[in-house]
């Protein structure tokens, strides 16, 4: 096998093994040496070229595709075939390339999954192979994993059950702990848990390369996660394991029961929380309206919804406000309009959100028997509102309008993705509230005009949260991922904030920042579960180090041949 030794890597592996393996492999450029020393002439044509070299080529074969569905096609076979110059290519170009490794484009990745599929990456781990589990995990090739991303592949993006195309999402969120967060891509592993799927295209689809079933559900399912968790902590005892794009009750219910036992969380809950909050806290900075006077609507009181409300609500109390006083702040509305107190069917983790019949009966209803979100907007005058309810246009312009009636700056975030569920356009809030909102939206959007000037509209995405809060996690050994680490990563996204320095600047660093806000939240993270104790044997002085040291940069190592 292969060695590292400082900066080279001894191996014995032939020139055709080299040029199989995506962590190896280097394309047209193999130097002059290393084509000696491998007989890799005459595999490759003669002319030797830099990484940057290919980095340009690869680019201008980028730009020529019709659609950015071809160009995620032809960016996932790039990391199947050569993983430096892929990485080269996306830290080098974030801003560019994030919405087609990325969302939204991964959205339309994951429903094409079964046509796009070439070569397996990570694993697929299904209900008929649960006994083979701790057999596949074994091997020698994983032995240097140390961050997983797994989904269940029922609640992609705003898109719903996807089945086994939901693996195009821990793919895509890991090539951001890499281009991000500079975790080394041997020590990342994306995995699907296939259950079945309740999709009739996916089971009705001859193509489908998923498990032909029904999804499992109940105890059986249960069993299959146990099994899954189990095997993750036997094998990789240190790992981070991120949940990712679960249903809304197994959300919730799978990060409360596992999360004392692993290093672990849930994206969609507490990283969505995170940016929400750090958003907002970048928002308060220009509105001047104090945290404790704020008021926030959620469309959507899923696990997202109710992961925002909770960590928002947090930082309430930090504020100073008290609990039972925060607890009136906000204001949650699902399908059958706003939670309210005695209402039936509601989940276990919406119950501490309920609004007080009392504090609603004198509100003025457009249907007496269901509130609705207007009528909370109209009645309740939020300063903010957020969406996680993957509905397209639920923020109308009543609502909209209404929200800029009642306050001077509203606060709109509406972050359901990928873009096509959006719950408003940043072009249509910027002209219903006469350009005075601040807006976050959760996947990328064209600019807008703002006094005359094309201005950036901020992705309130967890990209901004996740790669740091993991490389964080894994540079001092965290034992737990904790709330307080959630909050400390919103804190210092909101302390990155350009408009402190100028009001008019944007909530958010720029996507092309992502690595510098990911060490920044990083070092806060890491600084956090050091005060909670959850650091052994590194001194506070050299934590900084330690992440830096973490971080790896995509370049060519030189190859030495094994002797032998
Ligand atoms: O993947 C994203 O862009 C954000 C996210 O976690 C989701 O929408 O589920
Ligand atoms: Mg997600």
């Amino acid at each position: 096998m292969s060695e590292t030794s400082g900066a080279s890597i001894t191996t014995a592996l032939s020139a055709y093994e080299l040029l199989a393996d995506p962590q190896l492999n280097k394309g047209t450029a193999f130097s002059e040496a290393e084509r000696d020393a491998f007989d890799l002439h005459g595999l490759l044509p003669p002319s030797v070229l830099t990484l940057d070299e290919q980095v340009s080529r690869r680019l201008q074969a980028l730009r020529g595709y019709e659609t950015d569905l071809e160009r995620y096609a032809f960016l996932r076979e790039l990391q199947d075939t050569n993983e430096t110059l892929f990485y080269a290519l996306l830290v080098g170009n974030l801003e560019e390339l994030l919405p087609i490794v990325y969302t939204p484009t991964v959205g339309a990745g994951c429903q094409h999954f079964s046509r796009l599929f070439r070569k397996p990456r990570g694993l697929f781990l299904s209900i008929p192979h649960q006994a083979r589990i701790d057999r596949i995990l074994a091997h020698p090739r994983f032995d240097a994993v140390e961050a997983i991303v797994v989904t269940d592949g029922e609640r992609i993006l705003g898109l719903g059950d996807q089945g086994a195309g939901g693996m195009g999402i821990p793919i895509g969120k890991l090539s951001l702990y890499t281009g991000c967060g500079g975790l080394h891509p041997a020590t990342t592993l994306p995995i699907l848990l296939d259950v079945g799927t309740d999709n009739p295209d996916c089971l009705a689809d001859p193509l489908y390369i998923g498990w032909r079933n029904e999804r499992v559900r109940g105890q059986e399912y249960d069993d299959f996660i146990e099994a899954f968790v189990s095997a993750v902590v036997k094998r990789w005892p240190r790992v981070l394991l991120q949940w990712e794009d679960f249903a809304k009750n197994n959300a919730t219910r799978m990060l409360d029961r596992y999360r004392d036992r692993l290093c672990t969380f849930n994206d969609d809950v507490q990283g969505t929380a995170a940016v929400a909050t750090g958003t907002l806290l970048s928002a308060i900075n220009v509105t001047g309206v104090p945290l404790t006077e704020q008021r926030v609507a959620v469309l959507g009181a899923g696990s997202a919804g109710c992961g925002i409300a909770g960590l928002i609500r947090a930082a309430m109390r930090d504020a100073g406000l008290s609990e039972s006083e925060a607890a009136t702040r906000f204001f949650m509305v699902d399908r059958d309009g706003l939670l309210v107190e005695g209402m039936s069917g509601l989940a276990p983790f919406q119950m501490p959100f309920l609004q007080n019949k009392a504090a609603i009966a004198n509100w003025k209803l457009d249907h007496p028997d269901r509130v609705a979100l207007l009528d909370v907007v109209r009645n309740a005058k939020p300063t903010v509102l957020i969406g996680v309810s993957g509905q397209a246009g639920a923020f109308s312009e009543p609502v909209v309008r209404a929200m800029a009636e009642a306050n001077q700056r509203p606060v709109i975030f509406p972050l359901s993705n990928p873009t096509s569920r959006a719950e408003a356009t940043p072009v249509d809030i910027e002209a219903w509230t006469e350009g005075r909102a601040l807006i976050g939206v959760g996947s990328p959007f064209p600019p807008i005009t703002r006094d005359g000037v094309r201005f950036k509209v901020d992705q309130t995405n967890n990209s901004y949260i996740f790669p740091g809060v993991g490389l964080g996690a894994l540079a001092v050994g965290a034992a737990r991922v904790t709330d307080g680490m959630f909050m400390a990563a919103a804190k210092a996204l909101a302390s990155s904030s350009p408009a402190r320095n100028n009001p008019k600047h944007n909530l958010l660093p720029p996507v092309s920042a992502l690595r510098d806000v990911a060490l920044t939240v990083a070092l806060a993270v890491a600084l956090q579960a050091h005060k909670e104790g959850q650091v052994k044997d590194i001194p506070l002085d050299q934590i900084e180090a330690r992440i830096r040291a973490k971080m790896w940069t995509p370049r060519y190592a030189p190859y030495q041949r094994a002797k032998g």
